[in-house]
């Protein structure tokens, strides 16, 4: 067994039908390892929101395939793909995504709730999450009482608390102003380097690539270039990893 946690080969995906049939990726290899950042980047429309679905089980390819974990999704079901999502896979995307009756830790216990966790464990363990991400002192607030950047930390707890091996962002600087931005690349490429989770980022923000570790650029459905990233890191100490 290799350590990539995600690999894709020749993924091809077309959306939509008849007159309105895009080839929004045209044939992508890709694979991400654990302890890595790695920046999707390219022009609107070049497929990268296709791509990171793909990668995270939200869409089979229409040819190709992909591995998450070991596990082949080429002929999964839509129940054994919710499964893939649940084990292995955290999301975060540009606009949140939170309950807005819920508290801080209850959206971030949302996510062990569908793992079937339940009761004061994944209480703790949320509140747990949300500490990592500097967020101790609003745990009980609603996303109405938090500003952007602090939103995003608790989808980022969210996206953490159950311990996934991939994290996929989509835009997630998107909405925050240059010191939020900044800080929730810092929590990204913590979760990356400290504790060893492949971490793909979708972005057209440059100042986010001091962050990373590995840049792909994509155009028309391929990939046209990839390079080392700008972190020129000593590797980060390691955080204390969330509890299983
Ligand atoms: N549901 C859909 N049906 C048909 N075409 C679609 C659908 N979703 C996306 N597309 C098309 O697929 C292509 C890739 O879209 P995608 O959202 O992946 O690009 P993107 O690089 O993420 O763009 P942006 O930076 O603007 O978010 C685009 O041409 C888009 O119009």
């Amino acid at each position: 067994m290799n350590d990539y946690v995600v690999e894709a080969n020749a993924v091809e995906k077309t959306l939509g039908r008849g007159a309105g049939e895009v080839h929004a990726l045209r044939g992508i290899d890709l694979s991400l390892r654990p302890g890595e950042l790695t920046l999707l980047m390219g022009p609107s429309g070049s497929g990268k929101t296709t791509l990171l679905l793909v990668l995270g089980c939200m869409l089979t390819p229409t040819s190709g395939s992909v591995t998450v974990c070991g596990t082949s999704i080429s002929n999964a079901d839509k129940e054994a793909l919710a499964k893939i999502r649940r084990e292995h896979v955290g999301f975060v995307f540009q606009s949140y995504h939170l309950f807005p009756t819920l508290t801080a830790t209850q959206n971030v216990q949302l996510a062990l709730d569908i793992r079937g966790e339940h009761g004061k464990r994944a209480a703790q363990k949320s509140r747990e999450a949300l500490a990592m991400v500097g967020l101790e002192q609003k745990m009980d607030s609603l996303p109405g009482g938090l500003s952007g950047g602090e939103q995003q930390r608790v989808a980022i707890a969210r996206a953490l608390v159950a311990n996934p091996s991939v994290v996929l962002a989509d835009e997630p600087t998107g909405a925050l102003d240059g010191n939020n931005g900044q800080s929730i690349m810092r929590i990204l490429a913590d979760t990356a380097h400290g504790r060893e989770r492949a971490v793909l980022v979708v972005t057209h923000d440059p100042r986010v690539i001091p962050y990373a570790d590995r840049i792909i650029e994509i155009e028309d459905g391929l990939i046209v270039q990839e390079r080392p990233g700008e972190t020129d890191r000593p590797r980060m100490p390691k955080a204390v990893p969330f509890r299983a």
